[in-house]
């Protein structure tokens, strides 16, 4: 069984829209209300394949019991956890050419004792889990070192935890020596200082995450594909998609993949590439089922070092 843990949840909307004209009157083409948050769209993508997942999920508000309403007409297993802060809602902005701009909004506080109350639900689930996924970003106040006290809390328990998330909790998890990270290209620039412009920048990086305390780096690129680094072995892989409609939730429906196909080698790689192909090639954030995946889409082998990415992620600020 996979748990899943997403402290910030979301009701995404993606609006499909002609062009971004900043300032104008923006008719939308068409709408999707999606249930959201990272980890809860993973436990959406096992569901979706008939894998064993269970999601920890707070929820706050009018927006948060419609989260729980479209989670349970999916028919998520999972584990609700009331909260006081309103549940966030997040909009994506998705032009025709698969541009997409997003707009997360922070979420709510949660309190020291909603904390707890979170932490005893993944401890109660937990005892099931093989992988416990900690995904996505921490609402305002909530102390950076949460995901990596969770790390700490399953070492030696054989439970691994796969952490995705960004900056600060990112940077903690390291030092608790999580099973795997799923940084993208932004994310591992980020977090090393380094400009990823290449393949070879990519792994480099991965292997900076390494020694920093990451056991496996599962690094997600876009249009671009993967690299997995981890103690036996590096691959590179890719399974292009002619006309992406939506790459929200494409991270995520990847992680599922990845975990769903063993969790290392390039074989997981390979049927994670082909989830999160099967993702962009759907509208919103639905999560792809055996039906949108094809596992024939992707070629896995050695990375070319100097292959230049498509797209580079912005420079990273020095790092303190
Ligand atoms: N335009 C695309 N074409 C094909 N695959 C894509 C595209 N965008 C994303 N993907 C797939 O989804 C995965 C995750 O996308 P990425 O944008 O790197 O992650 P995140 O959504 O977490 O930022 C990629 O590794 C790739 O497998
Ligand atoms: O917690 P964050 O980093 O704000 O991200 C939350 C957003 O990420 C998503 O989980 C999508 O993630 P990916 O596109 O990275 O797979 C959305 O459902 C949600 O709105």
């Amino acid at each position: 069984m996979i748990l899943t843990l997403t402290l910030n949840p979301s009701l995404d909307r993606t609006i499909a829209i002609g062009a971004l004209d900043r300032g104008a009157v923006i008719r939308a083409a068409a709408a999707h209300l999606d249930p959201g948050g990272k980890g809860v769209n993973v436990s959406r993508a096992l569901l979706a394949n008939a894998v064993a997942s269970r999601a920890v999920v707070p929820f706050g508000g009018d927006e948060g019991r419609q989260l729980v309403r479209l989670l349970a007409a999916e028919g998520l297993d999972m584990v609700t956890v009331p909260v006081i802060g309103p549940t966030r809602s997040n909009v994506t902005l998705a032009e025709p050419d698969g541009t997409i701009t997003k707009i997360n909004e922070p979420g709510t506080a949660l309190s020291p004792g909603e904390l707890d109350t979170i932490a005893e639900a993944v401890l109660a689930a937990a005892h099931e889990a093989d992988w416990v996924v900690a995904s996505g970003s921490l609402p305002p106040e909530v102390p950076a070192d949460v995901y990596a006290r969770l790390c700490r809390r399953f070492a030696g328990a054989g439970i691994l935890v796969a952490v995705d998330t960004s900056g600060p909790a990112l940077a903690c998890a390291l030092g608790a020596a999580p099973a795997l990270v799923k940084p993208n290209a932004e994310e591992l620039a980020a977090a090393t200082g380094m400009p990823i412009r290449r393949l070879g920048d990519v792994v480099e990086a991965a292997g900076k995450l390494r020694a920093a305390g990451a056991r496996t780096v599962l690094a997600s690129l876009g249009a671009d594909g993967a690299v997995l680094v981890e103690d036996t072995g590096i691959w590179y892989g890719e399974a292009p998609v002619t006309e992406p409609r939506s790459s929200v939730g494409a991270g995520d429906a990847m992680l599922a993949g990845f975990l769903a196909g063993g969790g290392h080698g390039p074989d997981a790689l390979a049927q994670a590439l082909a989830w999160g192909a099967a993702a962009v090639r759907l509208p919103g954030s639905r999560m792809p089922g055996p039906a949108d995946i094809d596992p024939g889409c992707v070629a896995v082998g050695p990375p070319d070092p100097a292959r230049l990415l498509s797209s580079t992620p912005p420079a990273p600020a020095p790092l303190p």
